[in-house]
């Protein structure tokens, strides 16, 4: 049983672990209302973004230095409040050096854009919480070893014998195989930590429609807030831009402040 303490004690998130994994994501959809999402999407500064291959991007409050540092400084308030707020009643960064974020990288993806199946890395507290904005779409969840967001086969339908009778297991016991696929729906919160941050990759496959999606393919299905309306659109999800907040808390900050006192003390 994976231990909650890498984001903190609170009791509540248990309700919303993928169960059907061993490794430690978390799932919450509708973590913020459309009037917070239409906020935060207006007050992402248009001027700031880098273009990247398959994606766009900004670092806030900057990138981090060669070696890994922040040049620390307060997140801005729209990416503040509600959700860091929020994320304190959770106790999701409690044990994480700083005990809150304070580094957020926002991407933009359009349909047919991605990110290769990568892990996040020791810069960071292995913690990171998603607030997905905008669109739908899957991120593919891989083993280290495996350099492909492929499926595998579906694991075969899991029933037993109870009182002579065969009876199907219920949802929450299916277990899902790595490779597998985590639903992200817009306004939701995905919280990654301990061994699926350590041990497991995550990408987002470059296509612009997500097919496939059931119950036995999409390890937080139970979870997903629109699973009918994706059963009535027959198991797809047409892409539409999507942007995600990925908040983290970087180990090494350096303030202004350690800076000129720095300088101070070489004198
Ligand atoms: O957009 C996402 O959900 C994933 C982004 C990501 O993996 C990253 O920024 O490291
Ligand atoms: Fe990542």
């Amino acid at each position: 049983m994976p231990s909650l303490q890498a984001v903190g004690g609170n009791k509540a998130l248990q309700a919303f672990r993928v169960a059907g994994l061993s490794s430690d994501f978390y799932y919450i959809p509708n973590f913020i209302s459309v009037e917070e999402e239409v906020s935060i999407l207006q007050k992402i500064p248009a001027q700031r973004w880098t273009q990247l291959t398959h994606r766009r991007l900004q670092a806030v409050p900057s990138t981090l230095t060669k070696n890994n540092t922040l040049l620390g400084a307060p997140l801005p308030t729209y990416l503040f409040n509600p959700v860091v707020q929020r994320f304190k009643e959770l106790g999701i960064f409690d044990e994480t050096p700083h005990q809150q974020p304070n580094h957020v990288l926002i991407n933009e993806y359009k349909p047919g854009e991605g990110i290769m199946p990568h892990e996040d890395g020791d810069a960071y507290a292995p913690v990171v919480a998603t607030v997905s904005l905008g669109g739908a779409l899957c991120l593919d969840i891989v083993n280290k070893a495996s350099s492909s967001g492929c499926l595998d086969e579906e694991k075969d339908d899991v029933t037993r014998f109870e009182n002579g009778e065969e009876m199907e297991l219920k949802e929450e016991l299916t277990e899902y195989k790595i490779p597998t696929r985590i639903l992200q729906e817009p306004r939701s919160l995905l919280i990654t930590t301990g061994d699926a941050y350590r041990n497991l990759m995550h990408g987002i496959a470059s296509i612009e429609v997500d097919v496939n999606l059931n119950a036995k393919t999409i390890a937080n299905w139970n979870l997903v807030d629109d699973r009918h309306a994706i059963e009535e659109a027959g198991g797809r999800n047409v892409r539409e831009t999507r942007i995600s907040l990925t908040y983290r808390d970087v180990l090494k900050v350096s303030s202004a402040a350690s800076k000129v006192f720095g300088v101070l003390q070489k004198r």
